[in-house]
């Protein structure tokens, strides 16, 4: 039985935090977007990532950032692996990740009419990058609790799927059925209806439990 990864994004709380290890996260998100509702500051990301157990990785949201952001805030946030969301092509995301030494994830926002041909080319021109995060368009580049017609995600693409949008306790076991991803991220399923950035630990507790009774089935 393979175990399929799990990623919290969007904390902002140590309540969050202790909610995403309780459920047995693998990863947690801290987004340092400043757009974004679940934007943190980098007192708050590096008091969230010091109540992290041994390997569980703290995960850095970006959208297109510089250099100098980069470092501002690994020199204060402890960031295990670095996930670039916004319109970085594939120099820029290893040039920018190498200033910092991390390895990366990048985001693809797959509209409708993708083909699993534009999937399998878009990954081999990011092949640098530790996993290919596939993800439904959104306004603001990401987080918005919308999935994608997960049928143009072809099996080639491989073991570095981290599979996102929209997923929440409801939708995880069909998607994993269906798509099969190394890991699957959620920020919106697990939070307070109506509430952007407000997570609910329940709904946390919830969606782990789904994927592990997904993985259980297989
Ligand atoms: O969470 C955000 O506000 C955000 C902002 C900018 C880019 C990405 C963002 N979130 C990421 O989007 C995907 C899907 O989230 P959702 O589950 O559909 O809400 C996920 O990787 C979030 O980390």
């Amino acid at each position: 039985m393979s175990r399929t990864r799990i990623k919290i994004c969007g904390l902002r709380q140590p309540a969050d935090v202790d909610a995403a290890v309780a459920a047995g996260a693998d990863a947690i998100g801290l987004v340092f977007y400043p757009s974004s509702p679940r934007h943190v500051g980098l007192a708050q990301a590096a008091a969230l990532v010091e109540r992290l157990p041994p390997f569980v990785t703290a995960v850095g949201l970006f959208v297109n950032a510089d250099a100098a952001q980069l470092r501002e805030v690994t020199e204060r946030v402890p960031l295990g692996l670095l996930q670039f969301h916004g319109d970085e092509t594939p120099a820029q995301c290893a040039a920018l990740a190498d200033t910092v030494r991390l390895p990366w994830l990048r985001a693809l926002r797959v509209v409708a009419g993708t083909r699993p041909d534009d999937l399998l080319e878009w990954a081999h021109a990011y092949a640098a990058a530790r996993g290919i995060l596939l993800d439904a368009p959104a306004a603001g580049y990401g987080g918005g609790g919308h999935s994608f017609d997960w049928s143009c995600i072809p099996d080639a693409l491989g073991p570095r799927v981290v599979l996102a949008g929209g997923l929440n306790a409801r939708n995880v076991a069909d998607a994993l059925a269906r798509v099969r991803p190394y890991a699957v991220d959620v920020s919106s399923g697990v939070e307070r209806a109506g509430q952007k950035g407000v997570k609910d630990p329940d709904a946390i507790a919830q969606f782990a439990r789904a994927v592990r009774q997904a993985d259980s089935m297989r």
